[in-house]
C-alpha cells in the first residue's frame, strides 16, 4: 500500500516553518481559486494522475487533497511494474493501472510526471481523446502552440485550452520556476537585461530512488560501509557534483543549465535577456537553493527590491542581516513559497542597476507538483 507522503519532521525531513520563522516572513498566499474547492463532487473533472508512484506523482495527490482541488473520479496510472498496486487518497483506497493509449476516454485532465519518453508517447494520445494534460516532463516545454506555464507569471498564455477539451500545458523546469518566481516581480518592474543564475540542487530533482540513495550513502558513509552507487555514478552524500544532465561537449553547458536560458525566454517572451547558469547537485533532500545576480535596464534599490518582492505571489523574504538569517533548503521544504534573501545592491557596478538575490524552494512542490495543480486550477 503506498500513501501520500506525510511531513516527516526528522533530520532529513524538514519541516514547516515555526512560529517564529513565519512571523519572520513576509507571508501571502498564492493565487488561489477558493471558489472551486470541493474535494470530490460530481460536478468535477475526471482526474487521473501519471506516474503516481513517483516522488512527484505522490505529492500530487497530497496537494490535491490540501488544496480540496474538486474531482469527480480519479484514475491512478503508473507503469506496468506497478499495475496492482494500491495507493490511499482523499479516504479511499485506488488500485494503480498501466498506462496505456486507452487510459484518458474517460478523463477531463491528466497531471503528469513519468519522465519524458513516456509523456512524448502517451500524452499526445491522452489529448486526442478530449483529456486536457498538465505535463512536468520536458517532452513538450520547448514545443511551439504548448504553453509553458508559471501561474503567478504567465497564466494568459494557456487562455486558449480549455479543461476537457484536450491540449497540453507545459510545468517548467523547477530550477526556471524557482528562479523566475522570485525575479519577475523585478523583471516586470524594471527589467531584467542579464541574468546568472547558481543553483545548489536537491537530491529530489533525481526523484524517488535519488532521495533514498542519498539517505542509504550517508548512513554507509557514517557506519564506515563501501557507498551504494546505483544511481549516480560517485558519491553523493558529504560530496557535491555539477549537475547530472547531459553536458553539451561544444558548449560546455549541462541540460538543466540550458533550460534556465530557453524556458526563461519562453515564459517572459522575450529573446532580449541574457541568461546563464552554472547547475550544481548538493547533498540536500528536497529543496532548490539559487544564487541569482541580476544586471537590470534601470536602477533600483535594495528597498524597492524587498518591496516588490514581499508583494509578490508565492514569495515569502527572510532578508535578516542582524542575525544572519535568510532562507535555507530546510525552511522552504514542505512549503509552498519561494524564499528570497541576501537581498543586496551588486558592489562590482558602479550604479544602482545590479542586484544579487539568494532563493530556495521546494523542488517537488512550487518547482513540480504545486506549479502543475495551480496550472490545473487556473483551468477550471
Ligand atoms: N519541474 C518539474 O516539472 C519537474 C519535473 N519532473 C518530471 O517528472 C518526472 C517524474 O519525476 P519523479 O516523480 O521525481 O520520478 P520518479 O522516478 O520518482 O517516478 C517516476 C514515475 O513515472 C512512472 N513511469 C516511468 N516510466 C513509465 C512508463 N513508461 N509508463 C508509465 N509510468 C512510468 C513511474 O512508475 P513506476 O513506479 O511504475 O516505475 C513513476 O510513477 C521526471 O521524469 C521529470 O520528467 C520531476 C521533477 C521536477
Ligand atoms: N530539474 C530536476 C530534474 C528534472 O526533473 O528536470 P526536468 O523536469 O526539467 O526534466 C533536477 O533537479 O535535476
Amino acid at each position: 500500500m503506498m500513501h501520500a507522503p506525510t511531513q516527516k519532521q526528522s533530520m532529513l525531513g524538514q519541516g514547516r516553518l515555526s512560529r517564529g520563522r513565519v512571523a519572520q516572513c513576509t507571508r501571502k498566499s498564492i493565487r488561489r481559486s477558493c471558489q472551486v474547492r470541493a474535494g470530490k463532487t460530481s460536478t468535477g473533472p475526471r482526474v487521473a494522475i501519471v506516474g503516481v508512484t513517483g516522488a512527484v506523482g505522490m505529492e500530487f495527490l497530497q496537494i490535491l487533497k490540501q488544496r480540496d482541488f474538486p474531482y469527480s473520479s480519479m484514475k491512478m496510472l503508473a507503469s506496468a511494474r506497478s499495475a496492482g498496486k494500491k495507493v490511499d487518497f482523499d479516504g479511499e483506497t485506488y488500485t494503480v493501472e498501466e498506462l496505456t493509449e486507452n487510459s484518458f476516454g474517460d478523463c477531463d485532465l491528466a497531471l503528469f510526471s513519468a519522465g519524458g519518453s513516456a509523456t512524448k508517447k502517451f500524452a499526445p494520445a491522452a489529448s486526442d481523446a478530449g483529456c486536457t494534460v498538465v505535463d512536468n516532463s520536458s517532452a513538450f516545454r520547448m514545443t511551439d502552440g504548448v504553453p509553458l506555464v508559471v501561474p503567478e507569471i504567465n497564466v494568459e498564455a494557456m487562455k486558449d485550452i480549455k479543461l476537457g477539451k484536450g491540449g497540453i500545458i507545459a510545468n517548467p523546469n523547477c530550477s526556471t520556476i524557482i528562479a523566475l518566481t522570485a525575479v519577475t516581480p523585478i523583471h516586470k518592474a524594471v527589467g531584467v537585461k542579464r541574468m546568472v543564475v547558481s543553483t545548489y540542487q536537491a537530491a529530489s530533482g533525481a526523484g524517488q530512488a535519488a532521495m533514498e540513495e542519498l539517505e542509504l550513502q550517508t548512513r554507509e558513509a557514517l557506519d564506515g560501509k563501501p557507498i551504494t552507487t546505483n544511481i549516480f555514478p560517485r558519491q553523493y552524500a558529504f560530496n557535491l557534483f555539477s549537475h547530472n544532465s547531459d553536458v553539451d561537449v561544444d558548449l560546455g553547458y549541462n541540460e538543466e543549465e540550458m533550460k534556465l536560458v530557453k524556458e526563461t525566454a519562453k515564459i517572459w517572451n522575450t529573446k532580449d535577456v541574457k541568461v546563464t547558469g552554472t547547475c550544481v547537485r548538493v547533498p540536500v533532500m528536497r529543496a532548490h537553493a539559487e544564487s541569482i545576480n541580476l544586471e537590470l535596464n534601470a536602477p533600483l534599490t535594495v528597498d524597492e527590491a524587498r518591496k516588490l518582492l514581499e508583494n509578490a505571489a508565492g514569495v515569502s523574504v527572510i532578508d535578516n542581516r542582524k542575525e544572519n538569517d535568510f532562507p535555507t533548503p530546510l525552511v522552504a521544504s514542505y512549503n509552498d513559497d519561494v524564499y528570497v534573501g541576501r537581498i543586496r545592491r551588486d558592489i562590482s557596478r558602479d550604479d544602482d542597476c545590479g542586484i544579487d538575490l539568494f532563493v530556495c524552494g521546494d523542488q517537488i512542490r512550487k518547482g513540480a507538483a504545486l506549479n502543475a495543480v495551480q496550472i490545473a486550477e487556473a483551468l477550471l
